[in-house]
């Protein structure tokens, strides 16, 4: 506000309206978004999968509280002994809170034993075994053998260009039975030797991907970077 003042006072004039100050243009490029991808820490390769997280363009942490989770924009379950895994989701109090969130569609990535923790059935488990579900799969596991019987090999991938997807076996689970809303996205080749021959290796269901198989291991990133993608969508 103005004001002039003279021997008979002081007279304030209102203040002119100012125009409103112009809003800055939105930026006409796509600004990144990087979204924050959780690995699970209790057991088995966990630095593995942070360090594939981050190499494929999300920020990667570990999660072993409730509030870690849901800090989270997706979880990763690593591979490890699902049976023990199944535990401590338990004592850490993480079962119940990461059940909810699977069911209103959080992302989940569960490589080996993190793909029977996603499986609604489970052949070959332990007595009291349970898991998380979501995914409508039932998988056998240690399916294709013993430790001995641990293997690497090359997958074509469904979604995932190029060369075949390195793929590394570590008595690994395989699915023997996919719910119509489950997407196969890779198996085990025609040729690829007895019972295992032809066998689901790969699924996606909504916002859940499952492999049988380690790519944390490989040094190929793609299975990451196509979780990293459906996290985005
Ligand atoms: N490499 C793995 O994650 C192995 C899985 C293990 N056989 C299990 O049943 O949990």
């Amino acid at each position: 506000m103005d004001a002039t003042c003279s021997t008979s006072g002081c007279h304030v004039r209102p203040a002119r309206p100012r125009a409103a100050p112009e809003r800055p243009a939105p930026p006409d490029y796509d600004v990144p978004v990087i979204p924050t991808i959780g690995v699970l820490a209790l057991q088995g390769d966990v630095v593995e999968h942070v360090r594939a997280l981050e190499r494929s363009g999300a920020r990667a942490v570990g999660v072993r509280r409730p509030a870690e989770l849901a800090s989270v924009d997706a979880l990763v379950l690593p591979g490890g002994e699902s049976t023990t895994i199944d535990k401590l989701l338990r004592i850490f109090e993480l079962h119940g809170p990461l059940q909810e969130r699977i069911a209103q569609g959080f992302p989940v990535y569960g490589s080996c034993a993190g793909m029977i923790l996603l499986a609604d059935r489970v052949l070959d488990g332990t007595a009291d075994q349970r898991t998380l579900g979501g995914l409508d799969v039932t998988v056998r596991r240690n399916a294709f053998g013993r430790q001995v019987d641990s293997f690497e090999t090359t997958l074509p991938f469904a979604g995932i260009d190029g060369p075949d997807v390195e793929a590394t076996f570590i008595r690994a689970p395989w699915i023997e039975e996919a719910g119509e809303g489950v997407e196969v996205l890779a198996r085990i080749p025609a040729d690829g030797g007895g019972d295992a021959a032809g066998r689901i290796v790969a699924v996606r269901q909504g916002a859940l991907l499952a492999t049988s198989f380690h790519p944390e291991i490989t040094g190929d990133a793609r299975v990451h970077e196509l979780f990293v993608e459906i996290v985005k969508e």
